[in-house]
């Protein structure tokens, strides 16, 4: 099993993601540079955290016409686990691959502290190790991540069940309290709470190494090597 962790210019939670994966998850993981990218060979593809160009124009927005972004998108077409978080999440949406788009925080102030969440939906590919109805604590670090859509899609995010986590005490004015959505297909994940930053119980919380041991479930469970 194989991840790669896509670096912007920009990114900067790029190391934590891979720290997650190889030293917490101890799976096989790659920083893969925005421009030289073949992400074919990878069974997962992360989208880090931070400010991929400058955040200029929308956080996400430049960064989603990159390339690699088409590369994303045939290995979400081919049910592969995405997952995007802050920043990446920004870019799943800013690419289409999620519904809605991200406002800035509801009282304009950049935010960075431990959030609150409750898991909705815990039979995802990334949520399988989380109990439904579960509350979490995960860090939060962003200035736009006041998840906004209109009540069609929030009607059709509650009906197929699309909604993974919410925050139990809303930080930044989210539609729904929503802080992490999949695709229709449950194979993408954007998620504005940072996992990769609670994987170690030495630092004192490792809600978020759930989240990739269940991915690491997933893959294993479809992968069986029949001997
Ligand atoms: N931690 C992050 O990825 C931040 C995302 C984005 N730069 C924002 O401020 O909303």
């Amino acid at each position: 099993m194989k991840f790669a962790v896509v670096v912007f210019p920009g990114s900067n939670c790029d190391r934590d993601m891979y720290h997650a994966v190889k030293d917490s998850l101890n799976e096989e993981v790659d920083l893969v540079w925005y421009q030289d990218a073949d992400l074919s060979e990878y069974d997962v593809i992360l989208l880090p955290g931070g400010f991929s160009y400058g955040d200029y124009l929308r956080s996400g927005a430049i960064a989603s016409t990159s390339n690699i972004v088409q590369q994303i998108k045939e290995a979400a077409a081919q049910k592969k686990p995405v997952l995007g978080v802050c920043n990446g999440f920004q870019v799943l949406l800013e690419s289409g691959l999620l519904p809605g788009a991200m406002l800035p925080n509801r009282d304009l102030k950049f935010m960075c502290h431990h959030e609150e969440l409750r898991v909705e939906n815990a039979e995802t590919m990334f949520s399988s190790e989380y109990q439904k109805g579960g509350l979490i604590h995960l860090p939060i670090a962003h200035g736009e991540g006041n998840y906004y859509c209109d009540d069609a899609t929030y009607q059709q995010l509650k009906d197929n069940e699309q909604i993974v986590f919410t925050y139990t005490n809303n930080p930044n004015g989210s539609t729904g309290d929503i802080a992490g959505i999949v695709n229709e297909t449950g194979n993408v994940l954007g998620m504005m709470p940072h996992p990769e930053r609670a994987v170690e119980s030495l630092l004192g919380n490792a809600d978020g190494l759930r989240l990739f041991q269940s991915i690491l479930m997933y893959w294993r469970n479809n992968h069986v090597i029949h001997a």
